[in-house]
């Protein structure tokens, strides 16, 4: 599955709603069993949350969008299909959450594609289910220190703190999408399913016990004006990179 954005894969409401179709799609073909999760422009993965579905919106937009979000997590990270991200860009924030939510996770070695929950440098945190999902990956001390400080990590120290699984050149990154597919598709899928299930419940019923109240959470910590106005400036510098 590519995924398609432009310019730079956010995640809007309408791109989370097609990846939640899209998934339920190849859930119900039975000759489905595993996905390759990669980005049809090289050098973004995927920008994260669409900071537009967060600025100046009204409460029942930002109550729709986090949703959705929560709607696309529980659908990725329960996958029935064996899920490999071939990430072949920059991967912040909600980038690196998509990426988290996989099976696998295959970083091309290029030090602009850099992968992290960078939220704090946005002045905005990590809800706690982005937290849970960083710390099943690289454990509490590390998720702690890059979650706190916005980390933004190149291939090699990703791979060093575990955040990506392998680091491969380039124009290896498919090809290695494949072949480690093959090595996931080679168990038996009802084992291999299980044991997903199993590994990931925790932390999924966190998630569906405080659904409504991560909403309420969520609308009301992006509707206050210091966070609209932190949201803005960060929009602003994005924008003034070019000129
Ligand atoms: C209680 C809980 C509360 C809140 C929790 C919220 C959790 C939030 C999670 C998130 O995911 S927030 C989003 C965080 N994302 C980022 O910080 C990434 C920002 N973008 C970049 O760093 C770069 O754009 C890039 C992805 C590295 C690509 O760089 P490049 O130089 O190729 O492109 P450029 O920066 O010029 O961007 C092009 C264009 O796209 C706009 N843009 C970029 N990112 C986003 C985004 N996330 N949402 C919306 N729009 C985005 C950027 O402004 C440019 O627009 P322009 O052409 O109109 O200037």
């Amino acid at each position: 599955m590519k995924l398609k954005n432009p310019p730079v894969n956010s995640l809007s409401l309408e791109m989370l709603t097609e990846l939640v179709i899209n998934l339920e799609k190849l859930e119900n073909d039975k000759a489905v069993r595993g996905l390759v999760l990669t980005s049809e422009y090289p050098g973004i993965f995927s920008a994260g949350l669409d900071l537009m579905e967060m600025c100046g919106r009204n409460p029942a937009h930002y109550a729709e969008y986090w949703k959705a979000l929560q709607e696309f997590w529980l659908k990725l990270y329960q996958s029935s299909l064996v899920v490999v991200a071939a990430i072949n860009g920059a991967s912040p924030a909600g980038g690196c959450l998509m990426s988290l939510i996989c099976d696998y996770r295959i970083l091309a070695d290029n030090p602009k594609y850099t992968i992290g929950l960078n939220e704090t440098l946005l002045g905005i945190v990590a809800p706690f289910w982005f937290k849970d999902t960083m710390v099943n990956t690289i454990g509490h001390r590390a998720s702690e220190r890059a979650l706190q400080l916005g980390l933004l990590f190149p291939p090699a120290e990703a791979l060093q703190v575990g955040l990506v699984d392998q680091v491969v050149p380039e124009d290896k990154l498919q090809s290695t999408a494949l072949s480690v597919m093959a090595q996931w598709l080679a168990i038996p899928d009802h084992a291999r399913q299980l044991t997903k299930t199993m590994m990931r419940k925790p932390t999924v019923d966190h998630l569906v016990k405080q659904r409504d109240a991560d909403i309420q959470n969520f609308v009301s910590f992006v509707s206050r004006d210091s966070i609209q106005k932190s949201l803005q400036m960060y929009l602003q510098k994005l924008r003034q990179k070019k000129s």
